[in-house]
């Protein structure tokens, strides 16, 4: 097969590969991180930064759906394969785009309501002539490579009461596939996060590690969970399952044998009253790494403990060899949703770096001998609503960072954005919760902050003036793409790629072309001077642009490849003016470049997106129209807000959805699209109160729209 691995020397005339430990024949892209030490780095220099200007559309396919496109796909002999929305499965030839086959993992449309931020997936894994995949209900499934037929099928969800999904992309070790799950951030119970190894030939369970201790007075599965439950405080709330979920970032290094991870957040958010009562609550929010033959804990690094910011440990860990204190380590590396970035010994686990890459002000810093950072006042909203950077967004997510041993950067897609976050059940609003967010919510001050707007359900917070204060002239929110010198500990350049709005910019890759390529949130796509950060290229392509793109060689043409599609946890807001996807149709799509090509075909418009029909006649008590602005808040807004979105604008609903409205939400009419029923969440009375407040909102847009002279929409 197309995987061998080659010798240092023989890459790309005399490249100094030696910081990355596994490179790969360069025509290929085997792994969603190019290669298995997950740099998104390709050795290949056809398209470099004498001809970037060059660049140009080769093909396009339709994946079919329009969510959040967060993968990147592989190419092997000449196939590309990838994986979409709820893990739907493609292969294409490279060349061309022309489908091969195709796998629907066909899913209970209904599994969507357990997915915090959309159904998205972030990769497949492939080995043997197999491909494997973990759908968004959390199924593994072992596909045959020429054909799509499944092998095998496992279920890797332990309980289906508790809100599990899966989002993150599957790892292959020497014999088993790896998968985690998401849901630390999800209802009452939240869930427990795991990972669990399978036989890659034939499906059998092998292992289970789970992340968090069980239930008070449950028995330990393994021996990790005694010491990991002495951690946590002892007014533990037993309804709660404590997260810690494997959401993204599982990789694994063959010399070790090791599996690393990240887990997430604790749940819920919030577990003291003062900072004082606060506990580590391991293992969440930490780095782990176990052994791949038993899954028993070789050694782990709590990044933060006691994290009540939604500060996952799950970003994506690149391997590397790179010089520390004079000597020369195996590291693992991660920018951290926390906005720290670590560096560790990958063999002893032994923090060799913890630098701030973006502005934060939760910790001062982090003490490299007992590890710990140093928390500040300033994030501590126990007592009253703070500006915390970065925010549960995190400094840097799930888009892929790149390290190009050429210019020894790391390329960091990094978010330079605050929340206010406040403590709700005691900040004096009239919510105490929301389904996804628990006791505690962090607001993004982007251009649509408006404290007085909210004050009736969330209680007071500070104005816009006051959280500029902080970083007078810096705009509140920002993404910057950031090359980071990892042994310097420093910023050599960076561009910021968006700002004001929420842009979710896109991952990275680079290459030995001296070239660095990102996706904006705008729709178009850059090429970098790897080295120098100057733009080379620039290239509009209609689609909001989050996955990283990847690239490969055939038949002596390099092409560059990027999935477009806007969505993962832009679901919960209105899709920002920035973005493309506020212009044209969020039409999933895999955009393929070549030096030579043409121009990118654009999506279809958004058809008069802010125009409202008239709603039907309805009657509704002012007590009844805010009682449904409440219930719309805690239970609806998690997926469904107002203007164009990933899901259905329900300010601007069309009659006959209207008339179908409490079927669709009590009874699961439209579970189908992916709408699962809320009767075990809200009563009759609470979705006739929602359906008003509804309406209400559609009336004053429709009102003011005769009033501006314009025709209702069709
Ligand atoms: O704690 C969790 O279980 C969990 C899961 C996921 C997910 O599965 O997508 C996200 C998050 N947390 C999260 O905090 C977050 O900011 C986030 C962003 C995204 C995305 O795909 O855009 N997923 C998730
Ligand atoms: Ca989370």
């Amino acid at each position: 097969s197309g995987l061998a691995l080659v010798s240092t020397a023989s890459i790309a005339g005399g490249l100094d590969t030696s910081s990355v430990p596994y490179p790969v024949a360069a025509e290929q892209w085997p792994f969603s991180g190019g290669d298995q030490a997950g740099t998104y780095f390709s050795a290949l220099t056809d398209i470099n930064d004498s001809n970037a200007g060059q660049l140009g559309f080769a093909w396009a396919f339709d994946m079919g759906t329009d969510r959040g496109q967060e993968a990147t796909p592989l190419v092997i002999d000449g196939v590309m394969y990838t994986s979409g929305v709820w893990g739907i499965v493609y292969a294409l030839e490279a060349t061309t785009g022309k489908l091969l086959w195709q796998f629907d993992p066909g899913i209970d449309p209904m599994s969507a309501r357990n997915a915090c931020c959309d159904t998205v997936n972030r990769g497949i894994a492939y080995r043997d002539g197999m491909v494997f995949v973990a759908s968004e209900d959390g199924k593994l499934h072992a596909l045959d490579a020429r054909t799509g037929a499944e092998k095998w099928q496992a279920d890797t969800i332990i309980n289906r009461k508790e809100v599990y999904a899966s989002t993150g992309g599957v790892i292959l070790t020497k014999d088993a596939v790896v998968i985690g799950n998401s849901g630390a951030d999800l209802g009452d119970g939240s869930s427990r996060g795991y990972i669990s190894a399978w036989d890659l030939k034939t499906g059998k369970f092998k292992w289970r590690f789970f992340t968090v201790p069980p239930a008070p007075n449950q028995p330990y599965e393994h021996p990790e969970l005694e010491m990991a439950a002495k951690s946590w405080g002892p007014n533990r709330d037993g309804r709660y399952q404590n997260g810690g979920a494997v959401w993204d970032g599982l990789s694994y290094d063959p010399e070790t044998d090791q599996i690393v991870f990240g887990t997430a957040n604790a749940s819920p958010y919030l577990r003291v009253k003062n900072a004082a009562e606060r506990h580590d609550d391991l293992f969440n929010a930490s780095i782990i790494a176990v052994n791949a033959q038993n899954g028993r804990m070789n050694w782990y690094y709590q990044e933060t403990p006691g994290d009540s910011w939604d500060y996952d440990a799950v970003q994506k860990f690149i391997f590397a060899n790179l010089p520390f204190e004079g000597q020369k380590h195996r590291v693992v590396m991660q920018a951290s949703k926390n906005g720290f970035y670590y560096t560790l010994d990958l063999k002893t686990g032994k923090l060799l770096g913890a630098d701030a890459y973006s502005y934060v002000n939760w910790a001062k810093g982090v003490d490299l001998k007992t590890g710990r950072p140093q928390f500040t006042e300033t994030a501590d909203y126990t007592l009253k609503p703070k500006n915390v950077y970065p925010s549960w967004a995190g400094a840097h997510t799930w888009n892929p960072m790149s390290f190009s041993p050429q210019s020894g950067l790391v390329y960091i897609p990094s978010l330079d954005v605050p929340n206010v976050i406040l403590n709700m059940a005691d900040n004096g609003g009239k919510l105490k919760h929301i389904e996804g967010f628990f006791n505690a919510d962090g607001i993004i001050p982007d251009e649509t902050y408006d404290p007085a707007a909210m004050k009736r359900l969330f209680g007071p917070m500070p104005d816009k003036a006051e959280l500029q204060k902080e970083r007078p002239g810096t705009k509140l929110v920002r993404e910057i793409l950031k090359a980071w010198d990892p042994v310097n500990h420093k910023i050599v350049w960076q561009q910021v790629t968006s700002e004001g709005n929420r842009g979710y910019d896109g991952g990275v890759l680079s290459t030995a072309g001296n070239v660095v390529v990102q996706g904006r949130g705008d729709g178009t796509l850059w090429v970098y001077n790897a080295k120098t950060g100057a733009p080379l290229k620039t290239i509009q392509t209609g689609s909001h642009i989050m996955a990283a793109p990847m690239t490969y060689k055939i038949n002596g043409v390099q092409y560059v490849a990027v999935q477009v599609g806007y969505g993962g946890s832009g679901i919960s807001f209105p899709i920002p003016p920035s973005s493309a996807a506020y212009r044209n149709m969020n039409t999933n799509r895999i955009l393929v470049f070549k030096l030579g090509g043409g121009e990118v075909p654009q999506p279809e418009k958004r058809v008069a997106p802010f125009d409202y029909p008239a709603p039907p006649p309805f009657k509704a008590t002012q007590a009844q129209l805010l009682h449904g602005e409440e219930k719309f808040t805690e239970y609806c807004s998690r997926c469904h807000g107002f203007g164009p979105g990933v899901t259905p604008d329900l300010s601007r609903l069309p009659p006959e959805v209207h008339a179908m409205f409490k079927d669709i939400v009590l009874k699961g009419a439209l579970a189908s699209l992916g709408m699962a029923p809320l009767n075990d969440l809200v009563s009759e009375k609470d979705v006739e109160d929602i359906h008003a407040y509804l309406l209400d909102t559609e009336r004053q847009g429709y009102e003011a729209q005769v009033k501006a002279g314009k025709k209702p929409a069709k």
